[in-house]
């Protein structure tokens, strides 16, 4: 009781305090996050004083299976629905900025729908709101299970949740608004660095917590990726954020860094972003969830080992290759470069290790489209590690810098990869958590892939095409020494590609409506009357079904 009452008072409190900002506030923006601020306070107040109420409410509505006991499952159910949620929306955005850079008039005439504030909607969309739920609901799942222990800290693996929840609500409608630090990945402005900067140190507490309190004498190494991601974004987040708050009560901020310091403090970041968030985290999905689904052990253990301290020792070195013939003193950019062709053999072995582990099991990719998923995913983790490196020698970046070959490269990682093995994990993890005897629909998976497939071949294609046309188009000279196209020119010449890549990311969202449409009916505890994914093979000479052929 007095732990509620004191509860309480702490959301009455914040409420206030936000409150008085909306009354002191220096911008118009600031003063409207901070009603959202006052608003969510006020819910959690709600919810604490009638708490028990809200939450069954909530399981019946969810129709969730009251946990044992062993695992602490519920902040992982809601994880699983705002990954797919937060996955439509990044989609969708996405796809509407795809189809502003084709037909301009989209930008609608306000400023708060043009591309420049919705395109940090998309990338924030998908990397922290869909990515960042997967990875926290998947890191509770695969932590508890592999350190055969409960959450530790329930409340806190909560307040982790929601306060993540309110960060995504902050960035985004921040980003409309025009509230930004203009910084790759980071846009959020300084009152929201610090809230996600508590929201990431709970989250910390909670997984370590749980590591702690294992009774499994070893720390599987699903885990160890997880921490890595966990500690280094902490890390990168701070530093790269570091800033002068023009007013306790205003949106703005400049930065700590100026100059080509402030670049390089931006790429350390954003690079890293792709190394830690993209790549280590979802490792850690992909060193629990494919052994499991292959039901084979991960084909070598001492291979994920040496995977994970090069990965992370090599990551960190690359970022200049974002700042290659620019101020940046040369010794810094080839350094990046040769850090990142080094990167290519970690990555190869992970990849290696994935797909090896479906060693004598490769007839799955044949009957369990969950599998196809996670080989389709590694193939593009490989494919995206391998045009990476390729990316960061100078001669090569030279060409594709500021083209649209690098955003190929970031979408091939990011549906091909990240998507994947999320719709793969999500696909894996819905029966289970809530106890149903499989999916609605495994055709439905099928059909899933199969949109997401050519969804990204036909994204990856035309923006290869638009890249390598556009860096060749701008480099080329006349015999007088003049450039032979003008800007303009050679933007009208991309049209076509861009209507290639909105329908690649039509079809790419269709697939995730396919995902919710499953995950819906999956939750709502139905099952599909449908044929099994593969006929048993027919021998026609002797009129019947063949022996189920031995695993090769
Ligand atoms: C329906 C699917 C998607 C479509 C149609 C789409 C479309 C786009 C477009 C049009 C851009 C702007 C490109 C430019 O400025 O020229 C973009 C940028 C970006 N998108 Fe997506 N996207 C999709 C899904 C995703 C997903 C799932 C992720 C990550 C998990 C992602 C991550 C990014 C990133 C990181 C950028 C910034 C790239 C850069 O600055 O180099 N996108 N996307
Ligand atoms: C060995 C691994 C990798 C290396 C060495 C690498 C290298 C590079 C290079 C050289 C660029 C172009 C920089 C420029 O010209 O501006 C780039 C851009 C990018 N890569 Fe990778 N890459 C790797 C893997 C990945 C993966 C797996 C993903 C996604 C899951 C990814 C996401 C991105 C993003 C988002 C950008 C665009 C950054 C921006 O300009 O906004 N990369 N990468
Ligand atoms: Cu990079």
């Amino acid at each position: 009781m007095e732990s509620l009452t004191f509860k309480a008072f702490g959301w009455l409190g914040a409420a206030l305090v936000a409150i008085i900002a909306i009354a002191l506030s220096a911008d118009q923006g600031f003063a409207i996050h901070m009603a959202i601020v006052a608003a969510a306070a006020l819910l959690a107040l709600a919810a604490t004083l009638s708490g028990a109420d809200y939450a069954s409410a909530a399981r019946g509505i969810l129709k969730t299976p009251v946990d044992t006991g062993r695992y602490d499952d519920d902040p992982i159910r809601w994880g699983v629905i705002a990954t797919v949620f937060w996955g439509v929306v990044g989609f969708l955005a996405g796809l509407y900025i795809a189809l502003q850079l084709a037909f301009p008039v989209l930008n609608l005439g306000f400023e708060y729908t043009t591309f420049g504030r919705l395109r940090p909607l998309h990338t924030s969309a998908v990397i922290f709101a869909f990515g960042g739920n997967a990875l926290i609901a998947t890191s509770f799942y695969v932590v508890q299970r592999t350190c055969r222990a409960r959450l530790a800290l329930p409340g806190l693996a909560r307040f982790v949740f929601w306060g993540y929840q309110l960060f995504i609500v902050l960035a985004a409608t921040g980003y409309v608004l025009g509230i930004t630090e203009a910084r790759e990945y980071a846009e959020p402005e300084w009152y929201v660095d610090l809230w996600l900067t508590i929201v990431w140190v709970a989250y910390l507490a909670v997984f370590v917590g749980t590591i702690l309190k294992r009774r499994e004498p070893h720390i599987y190494v699903a885990n160890w990726f997880y921490l890595a991601f966990i500690i280094t974004i902490a890390m990168l987040h701070i530093v790269n954020n570091l800033s002068m708050p023009v007013s306790l009560f205003g949106s703005k901020s400049y930065s700590a860094f100026a100059g080509v310091q402030d670049a390089l403090t931006q790429w350390w970041y954003g690079h890293n972003a792709v190394g830690f968030f993209l790549t280590a985290g979802f490792l850690a999905m992909m060193y629990y969830f494919v052994p499991k689904q292959a039901e084979r052990p991960v084909y070598s253990y001492r291979l994920s080992i040496i995977h994970f301290w090069s990965l992370i020792f090599l990551y960190i070195w690359a970022g200049p290759h974002h700042l290659h013939y620019t101020a940046l003193p040369d010794w810094a950019q080839t350094l990046g470069m040769v850090f990142s062709i080094m990167l290519w053999m970690p990555s190869w072995g992970g990849m290696i290790n994935g797909l090896m582990t479906l060693n004598g099991a490769w007839d799955k990719i044949r009957t369990d489209p969950i599998i196809r998923m996670m080989v389709m995913a590694l193939a593009f983790y490989g494919m995206s590690t391998f045009e990476g490196p390729m990316l960061s020698i100078k001669a090569v970046n030279s060409l594709s810098h500021y083209t649209d070959w690098t955003i190929g490269h970031v979408h091939s990682g990011a549906l091909g990869w990240n998507g994947m093995i999320t719709f793969a994990a999500i696909y894996y993890l819905t029966p289970r958590l809530w106890n149903r005897q499989r999916l609605y629909s495994l055709r439905m998976v099928n059909w899933h892939f199969w949109l997401a497939t050519v969804g990204i071949v036909l994204y990856a294609s035309s923006m290869w095409v638009a890249g390598i046309m556009q860096g060749l188009m701008w480099r080329e000279y006349g015999d007088d020494g003049y450039l032979v196209y003008a800007f303009s020119e050679v933007t009208a010449a991309m049209l076509p590609m861009y209507l290639i890549r909105a329908a690649g990311g039509i079809l790419y969202l269709a697939g995730s409506l396919v995902m919710v449409w499953n995950v819906w009916l999956t939750i709502a505890g139905k099952l599909r009357e449908e044929k099994p994914m593969t006929e048993t093979p027919y021998d026609a000479a002797a009129d019947r079904p063949l022996a189920p052929q031995p695993a090769e």
